[in-house]
């Protein structure tokens, strides 16, 4: 990779124009267009917080021009770019690089040239407001259709406030559906404006706040969540951008920004595909998505593997990693990025610094940007991650959650393949053609490499080939059968990585069993899940928490991120396929002594506490859950906490349901610490695998709020377990049931829920709320 490298001497752009929109199969659901509504475009001003006459820092020592930038607009890496970000006018890097320039490219080249040398900050804030306009003003919302108010999904909802807020949050998809606004869009060319956006010929879905363009590996969970709420039609849209996206690029970039073409992100389009194609079985997607899946899987294979060989078994393994070409800091964390390379000692020489940026911008590329798990020492500083963040090791590590995934990708294409050409063989038209698409592609045994009658016998013998090599990696390098968990392999040290991470379950997502496991041995499986069912028990909060370590990283401890939430409990579901008869627990909960040795990778002893001030502990509340084996169990306990935590976090942000849940009265929201004056419920990124109630934090920006997977995950939690989980309940907050009754179903102190029968809001809960700010 690199100039002249995956897409040719300069970067390919995608204009309108230059793709022909893809007609809609036949048999395709309806595709959206948009019908634009009021356009979320936030134009932030640029504000100097020192006297304006303050030279920036750092002038006079620039990285180099970037390979994938080659036009040198405002967001390339350059002295521009530089001295923008390093007079920090905007409190969020990403602000600048995300506005399109107000006049003709050249134009604002000229007038940053005009500026000279000995660039101050009040010089930046006038040159920034003088030439710019709106962040995201290329992207418009649109009028959402072919909306049905109450999807299937919603009978699989006991709870009437869980039903009326999963309904809520399928009613979010309109706040995030988004279009390129072609009459925004700078064309190619010296005289016309410059963007940073990568326009698209169909509808996204955005993740939401700084995310206001499409994400690759989010994309996976908000394919997941418009699927439960029957909006084929936009899932469809964003298969049809991947698909355009790969053609012009060759690849899948981590975001629909130019600034995201010099990395990926976890390469879930194949999953994407699948999910697709087997809720709607439509299999005529795979006319032209099957050679462009061929194409993403071979790049990663092209780009991304190395030989490695295993300590253990000697065996030569070609495997993945993430592995970004850069020597610059990310436009978008320019400021981060550049402060950990020049505001920590001892100083880097250039060479150390472009290795630095090559690590970080590999970190955004993992889509865990950034966590104890590519760091040669994670709690070098916990008060200054620049500190850890200079000992990135990432390139080095091969992932256990990236191998494993490919495995499973190459399963899943091999599966495809089989399915479409069953589907050649009869005729077309045929009305048995997607009942039978819709069975095989939920039948992974259907796949018969020998079947001679399928055209495409040789792919899917070749694809088998693949994911069982892949997989034969995973069981070797990354499987430990003493600790009974799956991790990184370091090839650094030639040795697993002792942190435990949510990513260790990415195998059974996959299907990838321990052969004692396969084997239907129970306690071996027990052995798998222990660190999680001592989590479950120590935490009140969602317990698929990133790692155990507690550094500041965004995808560290206590952050606990939707889409593991939701591949833990498909490892779950795994196990329960893999031993039908699995034991129903008296404890699903046990204490540290009972994990297997060494698994978590910390003693009891640095464990972190949980709390005391967050009480109510929501776990093992499900009635279901005790009656059931447990591998089930754990997947219901698990949506359960989910569940709740997107709900309590949500209501103590303002969220409520007209008819079944008031808003929390002033005083209660302002005590919460997370609440704005005259917002409504916030739906978080992340959150707090301590308190249901919070968000996660940490990382290099402000918790963001919309949120793509979050509600992706929640209408999937709420489809596939929501028939087991009761009320809600929040730690200290009182939930103002719709009710004619006056019993308190709580006590001071603890948490409380309610049924939510009745209509009119009355307080259920007389306890008493302790401001978050004031909890250590
Ligand atoms: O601006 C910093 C980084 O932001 C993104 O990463 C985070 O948000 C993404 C969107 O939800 C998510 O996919 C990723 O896992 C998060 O860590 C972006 O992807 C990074 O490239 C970017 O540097």
């Amino acid at each position: 990779q690199g100039p002249g490298g995956a897409f040719g001497p300069g970067p390919a752009i995608i204009s309108s124009g230059q793709l022909t929109p893809v007609a809609s199969p036949t048999n395709s659901p309806t595709t959206p267009a948009g019908t634009t509504t009021t356009t979320p475009v936030s134009t932030a001003v640029p504000s100097a917080s020192v006297a304006p006459g303050t030279p920036v820092p750092g002038q006079g020592v620039y990285p180099p021009p970037q390979w994938w930038c080659a036009d040198g607009a405002p967001y390339c890496p350059g002295p521009l770019l530089q001295d923008v970000q390093l007079a920090r006018v905007f409190p969020d890097s990403k602000t600048f690089v995300d506005k399109p320039t107000l006049h003709a490219l050249n134009d604002t080249l000229a007038a940053w040239n005009a500026i000279g040398g000995n660039v101050t900050v009040g010089a930046v804030e006038t040159f920034v407001a003088d030439n710019f306009k709106g962040e995201g003003l290329e992207l418009e919302q649109v009028a959402i259709q072919g909306f049905n108010p109450t999807p299937a999904i919603l009978n699989n909802v006991s709870d009437p406030i869980y039903r009326a807020f999963v309904s809520t949050v399928h009613s979010y998809w309109e706040l995030l559906i988004r279009q390129t606004n072609e009459s925004a869009l700078c064309q190619a060319g010296a005289g016309a404006c410059a963007s940073s956006l990568i326009p698209l010929n169909h509808t996204i879905v955005v993740p939401g706040g700084r995310y206001r363009e499409l994400y690759y590996w989010d994309s996976f969970w908000i394919i997941t969540g418009l699927l439960e709420s029957e909006l084929y039609g936009y899932a469809w849209n964003l298969l049809q951008n991947f698909m355009d996206l790969i053609e012009v690029y060759g690849f899948l970039p981590n975001g629909g920004r130019k600034y995201y073409l010099n990395r990926s992100q976890p390469p879930v389009f194949t999953q994407m595909v699948d999910a697709y194609v087997k809720v709607t079985g439509n299999v005529t997607v795979l006319q032209r998505a099957l050679p462009l899946l061929e194409r993403e899987l071979k790049w990663f294979r092209t780009n991304r593997t190395i030989e490695v060989t295993s300590p253990w078994t000697n065996k030569t393994h070609r495997v993945a990693h993430y592995n970004v070409n850069n020597s610059a800091p990310r436009p978008e964390g320019y400021v981060e990025d550049w402060t950990t390379a020049f505001g920590a000692s001892p100083p880097l020489n250039e060479s150390q610094r472009s290795e630095l940026y090559a690590e970080l911008a590999t970190g955004a590329e993992s889509g865990w940007d950034y966590s104890s798990r590519w760091c040669k020492q994670p709690l070098l500083n916990v008060s200054d991650n620049n500190q850890a963040l200079r000992t990135l090791n990432i390139r080095a590590i091969v992932p256990v959650d990236l191998n494993a995934l490919l495995a499973g990708n190459h399963q899943l294409l091999a599966n495809l393949y089989t399915v479409y050409g069953a589907t050649l063989e009869s005729k077309p038209g045929n009305a048995t053609n997607q009942t039978l698409a819709k069975r095989q592609a939920n039948d992974t045994a259907s796949v018969n490499p020998t079947n001679t009658t399928n055209p495409y016998g040789a792919r899917i013998e070749h694809h088998l080939h693949m994911a069982a090599s892949y997989k034969a990696a995973v069981l070797d390098l990354h499987w430990d059968p003493t600790k009974a968990f799956f991790y990184d392999f370091n090839t650094t040290s030639d040795a697993r990585s002792p942190v435990y991470s949510m990513a260790g379950w990415w195998p059974l997502w996959q299907n990838i069993t321990p052969p004692e496991v396969t084997r239907g041995n129970e306690t071996a499986a027990l052995g798998i899940v222990s660190g999680t069912r001592y989590l479950l028990g120590q935490y009140a909060g969602v317990p698929s928490v990133a790692t155990l370590l507690y550094t500041g990283l965004n995808w560290d401890f206590p952050n606990a991120w939707p889409p593991h939430l939701y591949t833990t409990i498909k490892a779950f579901e795994t196990l329960s396929r893999v031993l039908p008869n699995a034991s129903v627990l008296a404890n699903l909960t046990i204490p540290y002594s009972g994990v297997t040795s060494g698994q978590l990778g910390v003693n009891e002893s640095e464990i972190q506490p949980q709390p005391a001030t967050v009480v109510g502990n929501s776990s093992l509340s499900v009635q279901a859950s005790r009656n059931a084996s447990w591998p089930r169990a754990l997947a219901i306990e698990y949506a359960n906490r989910y569940l709740a935590a997107a709900f309590c976090s949500w209501y103590s942000t303002g969220g409520s349901l007209p008819g079944v849940l008031a808003q929390l009265p002033l005083a209660d929201l302002n005590a919460t610490g997370t609440y704005t004056a005259g917002t409504t419920g916030k739906m978080f990124e992340k959150f707090n695998v301590t308190d249901p109630d919070a968000a996660g934090g940490g990382g290099e920006y402000t918790v963001v709020t919309g949120f793509g997977w979050t509600n992706g995950v929640v209408l999937w939690a709420a489809a596939a377990y929501g028939r087991y989980i009761g009320p809600p309940s929040c730690p200290l907050i009182p939930i103002l049931g719709a009710t004619n009754s006056t019993n308190s179903t709580g006590t001071p102190g603890n948490s409380t829920s309610t049924n939510s029968t009745a209509t009119f809001p009355q307080h259920k809960f007389y306890g008493f709320r302790v401001p978050r700010a004031l909890r250590s």
